[in-house]
């Protein structure tokens, strides 16, 4: 049997008041596999992405469990290895990219940055990445806050596409965006995904969303792991949460 590249094991996350924030998450995620992560809100969804990332801040904190990243367990890695974790491994996209890029570096420098991170030649990758996530070179003189929300997004998955991380967490990377943005969001997410092989978790509320990009889901609920469906098999979990949001997705035109 072929080892899972992240094999999270009864992880719970626990708040000051003793309220379990996380209760017993279990699942796993193999080389190139695409899971969704789908509940709905306060279920626990961006705790999961935050606990993977090694980004949970005091007072929460982990009360037991283990993340084995190629097995071994990155909860036991300090703050130095954390960060170099995080994007050469691990690459996380999160609802606010504002806050992931830094706001008084022009983008082509950051993107420049991220391909001598990742031992490789900028003017080769940095404009392929580009094309890619079909954003035109002259972002690249540009500051974050000249750029839209999906664009900010876009320059993110590029910097994915150059770092090649083995895995890929998105956390509602299309809240906020309009339709024809989300669907070049998405897209972009998707080739970044088959181009570089990355195992990707995807985290959303929104089904449409989310059957763009997976196959397969978790349900989360109250913390907990209620379901694991397939997209066609949303509408028939047992959490009456998702059905609500099946539900709704259908009264918008998905089918699910
Ligand atoms: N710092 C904190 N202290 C205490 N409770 C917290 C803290 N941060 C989050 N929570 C609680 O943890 C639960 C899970 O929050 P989380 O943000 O993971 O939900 P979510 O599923 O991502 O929701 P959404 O879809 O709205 O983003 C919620 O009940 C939230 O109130």
């Amino acid at each position: 049997m072929v080892a899972a590249l992240l094999d999270v094991q009864n992880l719970s996350v626990i708040a000051p008041n003793g309220t379990l924030l996380l209760d017993q998450i279990s699942f796993s995620l193999g080389k190139g596999e695409k899971l969704g992560l789908i509940g709905a809100s306060g279920s626990g969804k961006s705790m999961i992405a935050a606990t993977l990332c090694g980004l949970l801040r005091p007072p929460l904190r982990v009360l037991s469990g283990k993340i084995l990243l190629d097995g071994q367990n990155i909860l036991a890695f300090d703050p130095k290895a954390w960060r170099s974790l995080r994007g050469s491994s691990i690459f996380q996209i999160f609802q606010s990219p504002a806050t992931a890029l830094s706001p008084a570096v022009k983008v082509g420098v950051q993107l420049k940055e991220a391909a001598k991170r990742a031992g490789r030649d900028s003017k080769s990758c940095l404009p392929n990445a580009l094309d890619v996530v079909q954003l035109p070179v002259w972002v690249q003189d540009n500051y974050p806050y000249q750029l839209s929300g999906g664009m900010k997004q876009r320059v993110l998955i590029a910097m994915a596409l150059i770092l090649r991380p083995n895995i890929l967490i998105a956390d509602e990377p299309t809240t906020g965006l309009d339709v024809l943005t989300e669907r070049d969001v998405l897209q972009a997410l998707t080739i970044m995904a088959k181009e570089t092989g990355a195992s990707l978790l995807f985290i959303s509320h929104d089904l449409r969303a989310v059957s763009h990009v997976v196959d397969h889901t978790l349900v989360l609920s109250c913390g907990q792991i209620s379901d694991a469906l397939s997209v066609a098999d949303i509408g028939v979990s047992e959490s009456p949460k998702v059905r609500e949001l099946a539900m709704a997705a259908r009264d918008l035109g998905l089918k699910c």
